[in-house]
């Protein structure tokens, strides 16, 4: 379907508020060159008749002309209200529908994606597209209504200058604006482009401050920011300078029709067929009718940004989430033992495989630990047991049926996960821990926090439970951060625990504490450790050693031969 059908699309529950709000923009631009007719007729009307060259009934005039005042100040004032609270619910509903179809790509259909971008799709693309009806649609239709009733009127009058002005108006209305959209367009889709890269490379370099200072590169980066802006305003420096070049011709064509009109339309009053009155109210009228197209070059222009946002916006709207939803799910699992058998997987298609045949077998009750040189496969795992990415070939199942009978929500309710970079929300301690159970009372919070060894140092926060962690948990150490995501854990209960480097970042008396907490929780769970720390694969029933996408080795970590250092050293544990 094209972009512009899919936007009429969106309009489409809104049509009768819309057409409405085009109804009223009309009925504005009419009053308001009736308004200025009719100004012309009477002051000239009264003139004569000053001068003993007519009589004039001033009363109906001056009534009509207040008339007119009030129904254009009315009638702006209503069409504003009504079509801009019709626009931003059509923006409201397809911000609701951008982010509900973002969702699920999240996290393999957006990484090409750079967050900045992301954010500037959702929220300055999805706004110009407020464009479409207030800046195209409606003033074109409105213009096109008015310039059919206006000259209308002029023809009963003078044929010839109805027709002058409506060329007039075509060319101003019409020919100038499409000059000014051909020459626009390209120019649209580069300012949409370099406004996205200038923003996502601020949010980046607000996000990575820290880095940047670090490193000493703030002033490389201020360049590139400034670079990137200095482009920015010369794309709109250019559109400014076209649209003053299309302003010019408009209004001097305006003038050349005002000619026109006095040109055909004085040999009437010199004839008898018009008289004085008429003539100033038809220049009046010609003059005043101008306003009707005077959007239009801003309309077509729009229009080409229009589509550009539109493009971008429907461009993350179309994208398939990488993992397929099954039409209908098989009842829950009885047990959660999890099998993978010789899968294989690779983040994309000519990329090399990080899973090469992995088998592995998770029972219930019993922990297992995934140990493995850096690159080895062991996140892609669980990236694939939460179905984040699909696999190419093999198996995964739960309880022996294959995860993709389940719908990702279902199945990543029996997950909990602590993850190697938990993601702590700019917000309070407790609104982090409810991401985890959302129904949960303080007393479940702070019985969490408790066994995840976090509770006294909270009791000592001012603010306790209504602390707040920082962007990304920053007002938190590294030890704390960890230890909040063992927090959602306990809270989440799930029947399979995912627990990837629990301890880092903690010394070793708080890892003690910590692993002392997670224990019953393995206990209760199907478990996968990953981790480097001979201290955590003491708590775990096997450990499982992945090289190059495969399980080369499952072993006993209480097994006789653990005593022995040189069994820890052959694991080559970093
Ligand atoms: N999101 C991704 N997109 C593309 N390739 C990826 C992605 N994540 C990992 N890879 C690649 O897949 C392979 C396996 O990575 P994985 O993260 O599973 O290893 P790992 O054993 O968990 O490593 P580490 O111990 O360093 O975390 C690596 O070659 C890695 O570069």
């Amino acid at each position: 379907m094209s972009d512009w059908r899919r936007l009429f699309g969106l309009l489409r529950p809104y049509r009768g508020v819309l057409a409405l709000g085009i109804g009223l923009a009309t009925l504005v631009i009419v009053a308001n060159v009736a308004l200025m007719a009719l100004a012309g007729w009477f002051i000239t009307g009264m003139a004569l008749a000053g001068l003993g060259l007519g009589t004039i009934n001033y009363f109906a005039p001056a009534a009509g002309i207040r008339g007119l005042a009030i129904v254009r100040t009315g009638g702006r004032y209503l069409e504003r209200l009504i079509t801009h609270d019709a626009t931003l619910r059509v923006l409201s509903t397809l911000r609701v529908t951008f982010y509900a179809r973002l969702e699920p790509l999240a996290p393999a259909g957006l990484q090409r994606y750079r967050g900045g971008d992301l954010l500037s799709r959702m929220r300055a693309d999805i706004d110009t597209l407020d464009n479409f009806y207030l800046r195209v649609i409606a003033p074109t239709i409105a213009a096109a209504l008015c310039v059919v009733v206006v000259n209308a009127f002029a023809a009963v009058f003078s044929p010839a200058v109805a027709m002058v002005n409506v060329a007039a108006l075509l060319v101003a209305g019409i020919l100038l604006p499409w000059i000014s959209y051909r020459t626009s367009r390209a120019r649209g889709v580069e300012r949409r482009q370099a406004l996205a890269d200038l923003r996502a490379t601020v949010a980046d370099s607000v996000g990575g401050m820290g880095e940047l200072w670090a490193f000493q590169v703030t002033g490389r980066q201020a360049q590139r920011i400034r670079r990137l802006s200095r482009g920015l305003i010369a794309a709109q420096r250019r559109d400014a300078w076209a649209d003053a070049v299309v302003n010019a011709a408009s209004a001097t064509v305006s003038r050349l029709a005002l000619w026109g009109a006095l040109i055909l339309a004085i040999p009437l009053v010199a004839r008898g067929v018009i008289g004085g009155p008429e003539l100033a109210m038809l220049v009046f009228l010609v003059m005043a009718s101008f306003e009707a197209v005077a959007p239009l070059p801003a309309a077509l222009r729009a229009l080409a940004e229009t589509k550009a946002a539109a493009r971008r916006v429907f461009e993350i709207m179309d994208a398939e989430p990488a993992v397929a939803e099954p039409a209908s799910e098989s009842a829950p699992p009885a047990t959660f033992d999890i099998v993978l058998r010789d899968v294989y997987f690779r983040y994309e298609d000519a990329a090399p495989w990080a899973l090469a045949g992995a088998d592995l077998t998770l029972s219930p009750g019993r922990a297992i630990g995934l140990v493995g040189p850096s690159g080895a496969g062991k996140t892609s795992v669980v990236n694939l047991l939460l179905r984040f990415w699909p696999y190419q070939a093999g198996a995964i199942e739960i309880g022996g049926v294959p995860i993709e009978r389940y719908t990702t929500a279902t199945l990543r309710q029996w997950f909990a996960v602590v993850a190697q970079h938990t993601h702590l929300f700019n917000a309070t301690i407790a609104d982090n821990l409810r991401i985890a159970a959302p129904e949960a009372n303080d007393e479940q919070l702070h019985a969490a926090l408790a066994r995840a060894g976090l509770a006294e140092r909270v009791a000592r926060m001012p603010r306790g439970l209504d602390t707040f962690v920082g962007e990304a948990g920053l007002q938190l150490s590294g030890g704390e951060a960890r230890r909040l995501a063992i927090a959602r854990a306990v809270l989440k209960n799930a029947p399979i625990l995912i627990l990837d480097e629990p301890t880092e970042g903690l010394d070793p008396a708080s890892e003690a504490e910590v692993l002392a907490a997670l224990a019953p929780l393995m206990r209760r769970a199907t478990t996968l450790v990953i981790t480097h720390r001979p201290s955590v694969l003491r708590y775990v029933d096997e450990i499982a050693v992945i090289e190059d996408g495969r399980v080369i080795e499952q072993i006993n970590p209480r097994g006789a031969d653990a005593a022995d250092a040189r069994f820890w050293a052959h694991l080559r544990l970093a």
